[in-house]
């Protein structure tokens, strides 16, 4: 039974890839994946702030279970935080805690939370102070996703995806700073969105739409909450691999040459990467960057805006060939 399910899984993903390869290949131009240059990219992830950084910090990372968030926890972790981490999967969270806690020596505690539920955060962060203060960072990393034409999209589908992203983020904000401001405790806060945030994309449009929101929450909390001693900064990733995100964008895999294939430096990006600007991002060293919305995306955001950028896939011939052809144009 189990055996026929895989099979029939497998069967499922191959026709997906059968179907799809011909858009593929039309659509994105396509002629192979590879990209040698990515060797003049490759990725150091190795810890970069020095060690001791977060010492006798808290730091609070939404999503912090999976992915992304699990990663950033580990460099928090590595370099001296106390970690809070909280979503919806308690065994998972746990799990996660107790392979950081292992690896950094350092305790990494585990909270359930819907962060589409404010009484569920007010009740999370209840549990925090408890157990370790209020935070000193704040990252807003959960989220949901999923591709979906936008006729397909069903008024929950929508709200599902704009409660966890921008609601989540605001009532986790909100009710985090409100006790900030109380006990006039400064904090550095970070939110993960996406280069999408800036451009919107058809078929992730419920999340282009809360993306684009959190972006606009955090500019105008970091104009209006500096006087609290706050800190606010965004970091817009492109395509780095997690289970979480291809498995939702990219359920056959096969976009993830395509996405290769326009990124200039020729690759995806790496966990480790993206951890390591988080924590430069809420570390001391950066206590004069407010407001930042960094781009994090190997140079993908402005190779797909350009109008003539796939003119990199002229040969020297054809441009010997084109060359004399506007050279030989007289008048207009
Ligand atoms: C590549 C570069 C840019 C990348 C950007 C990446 C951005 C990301 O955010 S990646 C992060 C991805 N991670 C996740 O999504 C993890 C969490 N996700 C989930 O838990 C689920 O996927 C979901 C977001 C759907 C929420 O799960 P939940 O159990 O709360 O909801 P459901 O009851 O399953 O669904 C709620 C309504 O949505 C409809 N729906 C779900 N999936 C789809 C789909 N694939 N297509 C269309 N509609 C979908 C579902 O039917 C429900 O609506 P309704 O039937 O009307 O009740
Ligand atoms: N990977 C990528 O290519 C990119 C990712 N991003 C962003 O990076 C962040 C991390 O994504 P990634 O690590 O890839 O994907 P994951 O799916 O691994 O991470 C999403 C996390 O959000 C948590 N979450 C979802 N819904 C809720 C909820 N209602 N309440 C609390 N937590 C919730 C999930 O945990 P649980 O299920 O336990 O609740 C999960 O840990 C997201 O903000 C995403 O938008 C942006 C651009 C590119």
């Amino acid at each position: 039974m189990a055996a026929a399910t895989i099979r029939s899984q497998t069967e499922f993903v191959r026709a997906g890839r059968k179907l799809l390869q011909p858009w593929f290949h039309r659509f994105a131009g396509l002629q192979s994946c590879s990209a040698p240059h990515s060797q003049f990219f490759a990725p150091s992830e190795g810890i970069m702030l020095p060690a001791g950084s977060f010492n006798n910090r808290v730091a609070f990372i939404t999503g912090g279970g999976t992915g992304l968030g699990r990663a950033m926890t580990t460099v928090l972790s590595q370099l001296g935080a106390q970690c809070v981490i909280a979503s919806r999967k308690l065994d998972i969270l746990q799990q996660t805690a107790n392979e950081i806690s292992r690896q950094t020596g350092n305790k990494v505690h585990a909270i359930q939370c819907d962060v589409r539920d404010p009484q569920a955060i007010s009740h999370c962060v209840d549990q925090m102070v408890a157990l370790t203060g209020l935070p000193d960072v704040i990252i807003n990393n959960a989220a949901g996703n999923f591709i979906c034409p936008s006729e397909r999209l069903s008024p929950n589908g929508w709200k599902s995806i704009i409660d966890i992203v921008l609601n989540g983020t605001a009532f986790t904000t909100l009710e985090l700073g409100k006790r900030l401001i109380q006990n006039q405790k400064g904090a550095s806060f970070l939110a993960i969105t996406t280069i999408y945030a800036e451009s919107g994309s058809g078929f992730v449009v419920p999340s282009a739409s809360a993306k684009a929101g959190v972006d606009a929450l955090y500019k105008s909390l970091a104009a209006e909450w500096g006087r609290y001693g706050h800190r606010f900064n965004i970091i817009q990733p492109g395509p780095i691999k997690t289970k979480g995100a291809f498995s939702r964008l990219d359920p056959t895999g096969t976009f993830e040459k395509a996405m290769i294939d326009r990124i200039p430096t020729g690759r995806l990006g790496k966990p480790a990467e993206l951890a390591n600007l988080a924590a430069y991002l809420s570390s001391d060293y950066a206590s004069w960057i407010s407001g930042a919305v960094i781009r994090f995306d190997g140079g993908e955001f402005v190779s797909m805006a350009g109008e003539f950028n796939e003119l990199r896939r002229v040969t020297q011939d054809q441009w010997k060939m084109m060359e004399t052809m506007i050279r030989s144009t007289k008048g207009s």
